[in-house]
């Protein structure tokens, strides 16, 4: 069950994620290196990550004209990541561009194997009424997130980020082999902090989420390794 935490590490430095992890050690969790951690530590603390032997989630969230994502999702995917995303709002054709360029990565180099490609779609605290008012998009945001999924799939990606209470509308339209990667995880009593769109470890999972993405409840616990070891336990009675 501990294969379907992934752990944020949104740390300004290799030094401060390099302690988390260290608190984390045994534990086979997922790691998720994120913008502000890769803008500063880059490529050699995810080659880290690699070689203490975790699956590493690179969350970029590439959003440009197709040929960039490509060259983008190129480079990523050499980097021996197993998972990258990329904005469902770009489109089909530069999802599929994602894809390609993950591929022709693949297909220069065996020793790498294609990653998950995941695209996100409304961000897990944007509300109804950001989306309809301030987006632009009308309609539920569990029918945009619906329409983004589809999309994805259609353009050949794996899976997609959302909000654990769209799960259930993403497996219906989608089917069971289409990940869903669910971050706005918060434990019952912790604060929601900027995610708009939560459920508890427990009802996501219960929920059907492939994935669950965890920060602040963990990395932000005065014993990140006992808050860690709880959800987990969440997980496994859910
Ligand atoms: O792509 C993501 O991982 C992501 C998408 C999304 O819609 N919402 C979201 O919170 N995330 C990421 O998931 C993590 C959630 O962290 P906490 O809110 O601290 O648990 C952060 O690293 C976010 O960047």
């Amino acid at each position: 069950m501990a294969e379907r935490l992934m752990v944020a590490l949104d740390f300004p430095n290799a030094e401060k994620a390099r302690s988390l992890v260290a608190s984390l050690q045994g534990i086979p969790c997922y790691m998720k290196v994120g913008m502000q951690l890769f803008y500063a530590a880059g490529p050699d603390f995810v080659r880290e990550l690699k070689d203490k032997g975790y699956s590493v989630f690179l969350d970029l969230k590439m959003h440009d004209i197709p040929n960039t994502v490509r060259g983008g999702a190129d480079s990523i995917t050499r980097l021996g990541v197993d998972m990258f995303n990329v904005h469902a709002a770009g489109g089909t054709a530069m999802m599929r561009a994602a894809r390609e360029g993950a591929q022709e990565a693949v297909e220069e180099n065996s020793s790498l194997s294609l990653p998950l490609i995941i695209a996100v779609t409304q961000l897990t605290s944007t509300d109804q009424r950001t989306m309809n008012e301030e987006i632009g998009i009308q309609g539920s945001v569990e029918a945009a997130v619906v329409r983004y999924a589809r999309l994805a799939e259609e353009a050949g990606l794996h899976g997609v980020v959302a909000s654990p209470l769209e799960v259930q509308a993403i497996r219906e339209a989608c089917g069971p082999d289409f990940r869903t990667v669910t971050p706005g995880i918060r434990p019952a009593g912790s604060s929601a902090l900027d995610q708009a769109r939560i459920l508890t470890p427990g009802q996501a999972i219960a929920g059907g989420s492939s994935y669950i993405v965890v920060g602040r409840p963990i990395t932000g616990a005065a014993d990140p390794r006992e808050a860690a070891q709880h959800i987990i336990e969440e997980m496994m009675n859910a």
